[in-house]
Parts: structure tokens; C-alpha cells; sequence
């Protein structure tokens, strides 16, 4: 071969799949969530590259966010002081529909985080069939300890400078960590003092100033629906079995919520500071205590220990993992499931990890999970019912209608079941032996590749 048409050859070669993602990392090296969440999507779409690979090109594409804003909130709190926190939103993809996706409140929120989430919730709301496109935003201000009145001038401050970014067409923010009902309420009340647009520019309002029933409910009913297929085709059910849940949020109370109406027992639920085990299980009354307890007197678990009940045990620092039962659901945050805690509860025989949180399981955990043969759902295929109904919401929004429970309860079990369906047949179209999670990211992936390619390269 001439040196000359080498040379030219050389010019026209693509990268690799591999190169792709360490160009990406060398462009960002302080970024360790957005590229252990990369590296999770890549490893499971390798199949489909090798099938498709001008889908490469594409892939190099996704993992720069179409448009990342970076701004200041400054606010003044109870004492007059004048406070400054950070806000983002990042837009990773509208390839599929307008941008959509949380915004979370906390003191760990930086541009690693919120891009590992609006790349996970890429491929989530790909799977969920709805025109939803992906973003994700937040601030490193924590709600916690915070009077309802700073909460609202922090809220005030943040939405004034992110107005004029979102809208029903183009980017249109919910709740995540540490964003509630309370936080969506200031956040879209200011949207609608500076824009005069009552246009549904944010989901996961209240039911009767333009949100949808069951959205607070959606993403852990989503989760125990989307886990139900998987426990049946093992002809296992949730009824008498021990369910242990991390977290005592809104996820990880619905969750705990739907499994307990199914017959579970749920012994574990925890918060950053520690675990309650309730050995038999907590019972109806007890939820809604920790309900309670965590949305309106906005207090610690292990209250539940000392006010409610006498047989639960409180574990400072603890984890649910370190209990026995038959499945696990990791509902708090990323990174809270290592590869000790996998092995603790592959050694007491639990039988499947469904996950409700958002990447809360380590590399180490899901290698773990896999060699010892328990069930599991990825994140952004078990999780989704809450971008789901979201998407319901907007539906509502768009058309000036509201559906009772019944009909979008109905719609979240078809959307839980229909992605389930396809992260299943996509894993048997590429001989993966049933793997769940490689079939979820190839399936939302090839979804949004191909609406990619469809719009030309920009
Ligand atoms: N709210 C939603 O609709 C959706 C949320 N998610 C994900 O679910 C997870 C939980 O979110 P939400 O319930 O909405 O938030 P939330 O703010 O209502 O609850 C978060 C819970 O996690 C606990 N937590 C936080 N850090 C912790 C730690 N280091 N160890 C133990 N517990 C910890 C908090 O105490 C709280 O109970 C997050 O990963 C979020 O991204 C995913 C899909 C939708
Ligand atoms: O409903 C939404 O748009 C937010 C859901 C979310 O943030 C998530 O799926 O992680």
C-alpha cells in the first residue's frame, strides 16, 4: 500500500467506540458519576455498534449535552444575609422531544452529578415510547433545616434565572432530590409571575393547579409494577415476601406503599443518617407515620423508632442491605449499593435488586448481582414511571384535560409493562441470556440514535 493512500485512509478512519469515550473523559477528567454512567451504557450497547457501527459517530455526539446553563441564585435568608448558591440545567438530548427531566436540590449537586443524570434520563424516557426528549438541573442549596419562606426565596431566585430557558416545547423540569410538591409549588408560581403562561412548563404539580393524579405516586408504583413482571416469570410473588427499601423519600414511600398493598413485608426504610428494621414488616399505619414524619415535620427516621414503634430497631449509619430478606430496593440515591453490600445480600439469599433510584447501584454491586443469579433492573428502565406519567402530565397540559386515577394508573402499568417487554426482547434479539439491563440501554439507545441520524448532524 502507497504511503499516500494510507495516509488518506488514515484521514477517513473513524475512532472506535473506545477511543470515543476516552476523548470524552480526557475533555472532562473530574467528571467520575456522568462517566461511570457512560461506561455502563457503552459496555451494554458494544452488540449493537458492532451491528450498526455508523451508530458510533452518533454515540460520540450524545455524550456532549446540547446546552448546559450555569448560573448564580443568590437569596437572602431568614437573617437578611445574602446567600449564593449554584444553578444548572443541563439539556443532554431533544432528539426524541422537548427536554424533561428532574431538578434536584442538594449540597452535592455539581455538573458530574446532573450530567450522569440527564444521560441516564436520555435512554429512561427513550423506553417510556412518549415524545420526551432529556435535561436535568438542580442546585447545591439543601432544603433541609430551611424555613418554608427561604425555600421560597431560593426557589424565587433559581426560577428567575432559569425562565426563560424552559417551556412546554422546549425543556420542562420536575422534581428530584430534595424537590417536592413544596418546591415545584414556588418554582412554577415564579415561572407564571414572569412569563403571565399558565402552560405547564414543569410536571409534578399539584392535582388541582394543573397536575396530573398518581404522578406523586408514579415512580415507585412504577417500580414494584416493572419489578412484578420480573418476579412472575420466576413464578415468585411479592405477597409474604420481605422487601428490603433504602430511602424515605417520595420513591422509596410509594414504593414501600404499593409493595405493602401487594402482601409484602417491608422491614427496611432509611434516611442519610441511618436504617429502621421493622422485622415484621411495618404496617399501614407505621407508613404513614414515616410519611408524615418526612413530608410535613420534614424529621429523621429513627423518630419512627422512638415515637411509633417498639419492635423496630434503629441502626445509626446503617444500611438495609446489611439485613436479610427476600429483594432489595436501593430508592435513596447513587452510589448507596457497593460491591460488599451485593455480596452481603447475595450471602443472605436475596433474590433480586430492583432499582428505584437513579444509578444506585456501583459497577462493583451490578457485577456482583449478576454472578450470584439474582434478579435485576436497571434504573432507567425500573424507575421510569415517574418521567411516564410526567409525560402524562404534559399530555394533560396540551389538552386542557384532566383523567381520573383509574385511566393514568392504567397508562403507568401499560408503560411499565411495555418497557419491560422490550428491554426483554431486545436482549433476546441479541442473545443476552434474559440480561435486563443491557437490553433496557440498548433498546433506549437505538430508539434515540436513530432519531439522531433521522435530524442530520448537529
Ligand atoms: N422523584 C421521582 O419521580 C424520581 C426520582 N428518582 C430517583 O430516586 C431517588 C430518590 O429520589 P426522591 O425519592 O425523589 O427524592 P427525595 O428527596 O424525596 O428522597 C430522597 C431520600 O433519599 C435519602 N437519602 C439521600 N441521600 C442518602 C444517603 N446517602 N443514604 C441514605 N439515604 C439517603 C433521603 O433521606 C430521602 O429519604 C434519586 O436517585 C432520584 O434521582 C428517579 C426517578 C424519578
Ligand atoms: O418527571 C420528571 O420529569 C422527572 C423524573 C426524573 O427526574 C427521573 O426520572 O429521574
Amino acid at each position: 500500500m502507497s504511503t499516500s493512500s494510507s495516509k488518506a485512509e488514515e484521514a477517513t478512519s473513524k475512532p472506535s467506540v473506545d477511543e470515543v469515550v476516552e476523548a470524552a473523559k480526557q475533555r472532562d477528567p473530574d467528571q467520575p458519576e456522568f462517566f461511570q454512567a457512560v461506561d455502563e451504557v457503552v459496555a451494554s450497547v458494544k452488540p449493537l455498534l458492532k451491528e450498526r457501527p455508523e451508530l458510533v459517530d452518533v454515540l460520540a455526539r450524545m455524550l456532549e449535552p446540547e446546552r448546559v446553563l450555569h448560573f448564580r441564585v443568590a437569596w437572602q435568608d431568614d437573617d437578611g444575609r445574602t446567600e449564593i448558591n449554584r444553578g444548572f440545567r443541563v439539556v443532554m438530548n431533544t432528539a426524541c422531544g422537548p427536554g424533561k427531566g428532574g431538578l434536584r436540590f442538594h449540597p452535592s449537586v455539581d455538573l458530574s452529578t446532573l450530567k450522569f443524570l440527564a444521560f441516564e434520563q436520555t435512554f429512561k424516557n427513550a423506553l417510556t415510547g412518549l415524545p420526551l426528549g432529556a435535561a436535568k438541573g438542580g442546585s447545591d442549596f439543601n432544603p433541609r433545616g430551611r424555613s418554608d419562606d427561604e425555600v421560597m426565596r431560593f426557589c424565587q431566585a433559581f426560577m428567575s434565572a432559569l425562565y426563560t430557558e424552559i417551556g412546554p416545547d422546549t425543556d420542562v423540569p420536575a422534581g428530584d432530590i430534595g424537590v417536592g410538591a413544596r418546591e415545584i409549588g414556588f418554582l412554577y408560581g415564579q415561572y407564571k409571575r414572569l412569563t403571565r403562561r399558565a402552560d405547564g412548563a414543569m410536571t409534578g404539580k399539584g392535582s388541582n393547579w394543573g397536575g396530573s393524579l398518581v404522578r406523586p405516586e408514579a415512580t415507585g408504583y412504577g417500580l414494584v409494577y416493572f419489578a412484578r413482571h420480573i418476579v412472575a416469570d420466576a413464578d415468585e410473588s411479592f405477597d409474604g415476601a420481605k422487601c428490603l427499601v433504602s430511602g424515605s423519600g417520595n420513591v422509596a414511600l410509594h414504593a414501600a406503599a404499593k409493595l405493602i398493598s401487594l402482601g409484602a413485608k417491608v422491614v427496611t426504610l432509611s434516611d442519610s443518617s441511618g436504617v429502621i428494621h421493622e422485622p415484621d414488616g411495618l404496617t399501614e399505619d407505621g407508613l404513614a407515620f414515616i410519611t408524615e414524619l418526612k413530608t410535613v415535620r420534614r424529621g429523621r427516621i429513627k423518630e419512627y423508632t422512638e415515637e411509633f414503634s417498639e419492635s423496630a430497631e434503629y441502626v445509626e449509619g446503617g444500611k438495609p442491605w446489611q439485613f436479610a430478606g427476600d429483594y432489595a430496593f436501593p430508592c435513596a440515591t447513587q452510589n448507596e449499593l457497593d460491591g460488599d453490600d451485593a455480596a452481603a445480600l447475595v450471602d443472605a439469599g436475596v433474590r433480586g435488586v430492583f432499582e428505584g433510584a437513579n444509578m444506585p447501584c456501583t459497577a462493583e454491586a451490578i457485577e456482583a448481582i449478576k454472578s450470584g443469579s439474582l434478579m435485576y433492573s436497571p434504573g432507567k428502565a425500573s424507575n421510569a414511571g415517574g418521567v411516564g406519567v410526567s409525560g402524562l402530565e404534559m399530555a394533560q397540559n396540551a389538552g386542557h384535560v384532566f383523567w381520573d386515577e383509574e385511566e393514568v394508573d392504567s397508562k403507568l402499568q401499560s408503560i411499565m409493562e411495555d418497557i419491560y417487554t422490550a428491554a426483554k426482547d431486545t436482549a433476546d434479539r441479541f442473545d443476552l441470556g434474559g440480561d435486563l439491563q443491557a437490553g433496557a440501554n440498548i433498546a433506549g439507545f437505538e430508539r434515540v440514535a436513530d432519531a439522531m441520524v433521522a435530524q442530520g448532524v448537529w
